[in-house]
């Protein structure tokens, strides 16, 4: 019996279980490297503008404790509930450990449509959700950060939270902060910044010049956005953009900077241009070098995967292929090149891992060498994990989770069991 179900836990439990089988994990452990360690719900008052109170449910799961604090990000959607936090929160595991970051994966969620609220009341739940996680996160116990729906205020409003809590300033408690808040340069960009870079890794191996290339991006929140303008500064043509109000397509080329000043102005890509309306069906298997899902989980299911029409597949988001898809691609051999979400989206914590390093130092750095260490990172990651998927003739996929679980398997082995 476990409290966690639904289809992205489940999704999250049979890529473990495939891990598991590769690297032949005795069956009594299995339990102990999937299952979190810790859920906590909570629900969250707040009293709308109208007058009315309305109560939200709040989530955060903090997967493993062996390595060190707990680390990942906190989403508002509607989708929200306790089986995708805690799938989120067990990926979170393995891409930290695969980084080779000090941190257990967590992660949060409100069950919210954020555009719903005003300013007034997401201040309010943001506030409260922090409260009520008070007694169990902390600088050293479980960090929190951006991730769908929720952005740079957001965090600010949480560390002020916690920081009246403490009576001091505590901002080593999020990161994703803005950098007038302690935040670190760089850290906006780095998710984006990090899905093009690989991505760029992935080309060359193809031979794919980012000048001959085309790339589609789903979602244009704060990774997409990124990923499409460094993608555009890189001299790649991006034909496709959408979010949930419009897919946009040009062969031609996309003006990616108008898009983002049309999105921060009107709040989503519907209406910029009725002539550039694509099929939301078919907006994923558009052809194109390099495709960015940057949205949600499971857009690419098994009749998705069959027609993708990329070179390169780079995942800004999390789980965004299934296992079934997975298995699709596998049969299509050398045609896709995946850079798995784990390995790919990764330089989100990363840079967050540099700014609670810089917050407990209280010694910030430069935005060069932010990029310089996050690169190197990444470079290290992607070669270990290509090279792990060719010497064990395995997906990369599979190659980037079974780093990461061998490493948290190997800590909770080394620090035993209480008799
Ligand atoms: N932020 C970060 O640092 C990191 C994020 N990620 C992952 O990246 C993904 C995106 O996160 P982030 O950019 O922060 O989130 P945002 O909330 O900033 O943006 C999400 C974007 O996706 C769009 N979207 C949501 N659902 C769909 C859909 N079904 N079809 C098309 N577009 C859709 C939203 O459109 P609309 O606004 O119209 O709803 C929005 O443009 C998530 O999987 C997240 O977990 C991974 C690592 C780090
Ligand atoms: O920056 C972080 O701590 C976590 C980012 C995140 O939620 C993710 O990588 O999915």
């Amino acid at each position: 019996m476990t409290i966690y179900s639904g289809p992205v836990f489940e999704m999250a439990r049979q890529q473990f279980q495939t891990i598991a089988d590769h690297l032949d994990i005795r069956e009594d452990e299995r339990d102990r490297l999937l299952y979190p360690k810790r859920a906590i719900a909570v629900s969250c008052p707040i009293h709308r503008d109208d007058g009315s109170m309305a109560v939200f449910q709040g989530y955060r799961v903090q997967h493993h404790l062996s390595i060190g604090a707990t680390k990942g990000g906190v989403r508002f959607a509607p989708t929200v509930d306790i089986g995708e936090v805690a799938a989120l929160a067990v990926w979170m595991s393995w891409k930290c450990a695969l980084a080779g970051l000090p941190y257990g994966g967590a992660k949060g969620g409100v069950t919210v449509n954020p555009l719903e609220l005003s300013v007034r009341e997401l201040e309010a739940l943001s506030r409260r959700y922090m409260q009520e996680m008070i007694p169990f996160v902390g600088p050293h116990i479980d960090i929190m950060a951006p991730d769908m729906g929720t952005n740079e205020q957001v965090m600010a409003w949480f560390m002020d939270t916690y920081s009246v809590h403490h009576g001091s300033t505590v901002n080593e408690i999020v990161t994703g902060k803005p950098v007038s808040s302690g935040g670190t340069v760089g850290r906006r960009e780095a998710t984006g910044r990090g899905v093009v870079h690989l991505a760029m890794r992935a080309a060359e191996r193809l031979n794919i010049r980012p000048t001959n290339a085309t790339a589609v991006v789903q979602g244009f929140g704060n990774v997409g956005s990124i990923s499409a303008l460094e993608l555009a500064g890189r001299g790649v043509r991006v034909v496709g953009a959408s979010d949930h109000t419009a897919c946009l397509h040009d062969p031609r080329g996309l003006p990616v900077a108008d898009l983002e000043r049309h999105v921060a102005r009107t709040g989503g890509l519907a209406g910029f241009s009725s002539e550039m309306a694509a099929d939301p069906k078919e907006f994923l298997t558009l052809p194109c070098d390099i495709l960015v899902p940057a949205a949600t989980e499971r857009v690419i299911d098994e009749s998705v995967a069959a027609r993708l029409r990329c070179r390169v597949l780079a995942e800004g988001a999390n789980g965004p292929t299934t296992p079934a898809a997975d298995a699709v691609l596998a049969e299509r051999g050398d045609e896709v090149f995946v850079v798995p979400d784990i390995l790919c989206n990764a330089g989100g914590v990363v840079v967050s891992y540099f700014e609670w390093v810089q917050d407990l130092q209280q010694l910030f750095w430069e935005e060069d060498e932010v990029n310089r260490r996050l690169m190197h990172i990444l470079d290290r990651s992607f070669e270990q994990v290509t090279s792990r998927a060719a010497r064990d003739k395995v997906s990369q996929r599979t190659a980037a989770m079974a780093i990461g679980v061998e490493k948290v398997q190997r800590a909770k082995q080394t620090r035993g069991l209480f008799p």
